[in-house]
């Protein structure tokens, strides 16, 4: 049998009339409850694209189209590439099969939230379908706080790449001359957004650590390298008690969208180290980070050319200091740009002027620039400008501290701040400078006397033009979404934002500004940084005097020729004078931070017209989001269209 046999008159529905629209197709969605039969091959893909045209919901499409790829080349090798299918999994598939079974029962599955039958490999494939598309069209609140992490990254995924898969189709189907047929050209469509989504490289370790007690203990740790197209791999390393396998797959899989949109040429990594660091001593985690950095390089997973890490949560300066310093001393010592196997140091170990407040900064210019945005912000509601306008700002660590200290300067006013230790209040403002040096001096925000402890239900739903999100993942839920009254979310963090909270804020009329663009700016400037060690001289070294005698050549000639030209009969009467602060601007040597400041505000202003032009050509209104995934995947996937897919992860 080929092609797909559609059982339900809704789904016959759903292939009828291309003007279709989106609504009316999810209302047939929840009449979807019979069963599925696809056979592998081109006749599948086809009807895929069908789906695609015909506006079917992207989680539908994206789940049908990885049953098809899987049946279509079903192998042990083939399992463990498509999806971290565990080794039970693929055995109990292999067995089934040779029983002649057509599924297998769910215990088998990975995914906690995968409530059907596992199909099998065989020439006929079942799919026992009742949630696919429920999957997207409607989630459960139970749902969305407890899906992975990684299955948050992938729906956002592959609603951006479902859309795509539409826009190359279409530019495929208006060539004039085609090489190939519309089923050729499919497989090759889809078999490369395949290729895309899954983690390429994972390890995963267990090494001991001395504890100043002089017990031992066992530390758990994760790198994944989620793609390596471009080479290094890039992103953080956390220190956080509740890092696990998922998290940082997803982390390094946002990596790659991340770098790929602010044109970081590098592939996207992550790792977790599972440690909650405040429960150790500054002894300790030096031991930790220095075994890791060991670990890691015997494994290829640091290496400036490979994998270059950084910090993120639960790290710093310092504990970057720690790796360049083992990695240069016990791995490196040949490497003349060994400093660059890390980017977050301290200056004087190579660092650059500007990284620790990157991501804070780039949340600021980010949230500026859809704040200058008449049109987006008549959409939501908001007069344009930081004045009179009131943020809440969650997690006062890295990101969060300097994301609102740049908001406070522009003139917002930071109205509430939430931590682990204290939420705070102040409806005339709080100051994050004052508070952060309170906190140095304390240890903690509790007590900080210029605001008051939070005593309503939750901080985030209070009233506030801007939410910043910049604690951690999944603290933005479908639940807690219904009650937010700002109208603004920036996502300093990671994945804070789960999808069905993204609807409802969607349909509220929130604006959802996302992390891979909001908080790029940690990245973008870690690649100055690795740019930095590998030329071996800092930003300006070369060019500051120079560049600064040219502008006093220029304007020492433009002020002879105005006044020579005040000195003639034509202008008497008139009185020109250079204004000095042009003087003041051009004459200054411009500084290393100056110039990452400058890059980083360019990168991300860039990236934003980016974003909203695709937003605007796919009539996709606040759904920044997918505008953002679609710009990643589009250059990720063009990549690898050009290069081919057989060298390269
Ligand atoms: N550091 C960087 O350059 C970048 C960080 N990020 C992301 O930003 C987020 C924060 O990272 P950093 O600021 O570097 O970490 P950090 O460790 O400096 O600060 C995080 C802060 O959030 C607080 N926090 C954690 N969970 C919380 C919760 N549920 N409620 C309230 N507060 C909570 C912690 O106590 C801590 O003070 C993470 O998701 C990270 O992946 C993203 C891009 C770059
Ligand atoms: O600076 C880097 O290389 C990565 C920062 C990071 O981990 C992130 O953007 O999530």
């Amino acid at each position: 049998m080929t092609g797909i046999k559609i059982v339900p008159n809704a789904v016959l529905l759903w292939l009828k009339p291309a003007t279709k629209t989106k609504d009316s197709v999810l209302k047939y969605s929840s009449t979807l409850t019979s069963n599925l039969t696809f056979s592998s091959g081109p006749a599948s893909f086809r009807t895929l694209v069908h789906l695609c045209y015909r506006n079917a919901p992207s989680g539908f499409v994206a789940n049908c189209s990885s049953h098809i790829q899987r049946s279509a080349s079903f192998t042990h090798d083939a399992a463990q590439t498509f999806s971290p299918i565990p080794r039970r999994t693929v055995t109990a598939m292999s067995r089934a099969k040779v029983r002649g079974q057509t599924s297998i029962h769910r215990w088998y599955c990975p995914y906690k939230d995968w409530d059907r039958p596992l199909y099998c490999p065989g020439p006929l494939l079942v799919v026992q379908q009742r949630h696919i598309v429920s999957k997207s069209a409607h989630i459960s609140d139970d749902d969305d706080e407890n899906l992975p992490l990684s299955r948050n990254v992938g729906m956002f995924f592959d609603k951006a790449a479902a859309l795509l898969v539409h826009k190359v189709v279409e530019d495929f189907k208006s060539l004039p001359q085609k090489h190939r047929s519309l089923d050729e050209e499919m497989k090759l469509i889809q078999g490369t957004i395949a290729v895309i989504k899954p983690c390429a490289f994972i390890i995963s370790l267990s090494f001991p650590i001395r504890r100043d007690n002089g017990t031992l203990e066992v530390v758990r740790a994760y790198r994944a390298q989620h793609k390596q197209h471009r080479l290094p791999s890039k992103g953080g390393i956390r220190f956080s008690a509740h890092v696990d396998y998922d998290e940082v797959t997803a982390l390094a899989a946002l990596m790659t969208y991340k770098c790929a949109l602010v044109n970081a040429p590098f592939g996207g990594a992550k790792a977790g180290v599972q440690i909650d660091p405040k429960k150790y001593s500054e002894g300790e985690l030096e031991r930790i980070t220095r075994r890791l950095t060991i670990e890691l390089s015997k494994k290829g997973f640091i290496h400036p050319g490979i994998d270059v890490p950084a910090p993120d949560m639960g790290t710093g300066e310092r504990e970057m200091c720690w790796i360049a310093d083992t990695y240069a001393n016990i791995v490196g010592f040949s490497d003349i740009n060994a400093r660059a196997c890390v980017t977050g140091k301290p200056v004087s170990q190579g660092g650059i002027n500007g990284r620790t407040s990157a991501t804070g900064k780039g949340v600021f210019v980010g949230i500026k620039y859809f704040l200058t945005d008449k049109a987006c912000m008549d959409v939501i509601g908001l007069k344009p400008g930081f004045k009179d306008k009131t943020f809440i700002v969650q997690g006062f660590g890295n990101v969060g501290f300097h994301a609102a200290r740049y908001l406070v300067e522009a003139g917002a006013k930071c109205i509430g701040v939430a931590e682990m230790d204290a939420n705070l209040y102040n409806k005339d403002g709080i100051d994050p400078v004052a508070l952060d040096e309170y906190r140095r001096q304390s240890g903690c925000l509790a007590g900080f006397p210029a605001a008051q402890p939070y005593q309503g239900e939750n901080i985030l739903c209070e009233k506030c033009d801007i939410l910043v999100a910049a604690a951690c993942e999944r603290v933005i839920t479908k639940k807690i979404s219904q009650k937010i009254q700002a109208k603004i979310i920036a996502e300093g963090a990671n994945g804070p934002v789960t999808p069905g909270a993204d609807k409802v804020l969607m349909e509220k009329k929130v604006l959802v500004i996302p992390d891979l663009f909001i908080n790029a700016g940690g990245v973008t400037v870690s690649y100055f940084e690795w740019l930095k060690n590998l030329n071996h001289v800092s930003y300006g070294r070369l060019t500051s005097k120079f560049e600064r005698d040219s502008n006093l050549h220029i304007i020492e000639s433009v002020e002879k020729s105005i006044n020579k030209w005040l000195d003639s009969d034509r202008a008497k009467g008139l009185n020109l004078k250079p204004d000095p602060k042009v003087k003041d601007k051009y004459l200054g040597y411009a500084s290393e931070k100056d110039i990452v400041h400058a890059g980083l505000e360019h990168t991300m202003e860039r990236a934003a017209e980016v974003i909203m032009d695709t937003a605007r050509t796919y009539n996709l209104g606040l759904d920044i989001r997918t505008a953002a995934y679609l710009v990643s995947i589009e250059k990720i996937y063009n990549f690898y269209r050009e290069a081919g897919v057989s060298s390269v992860i």
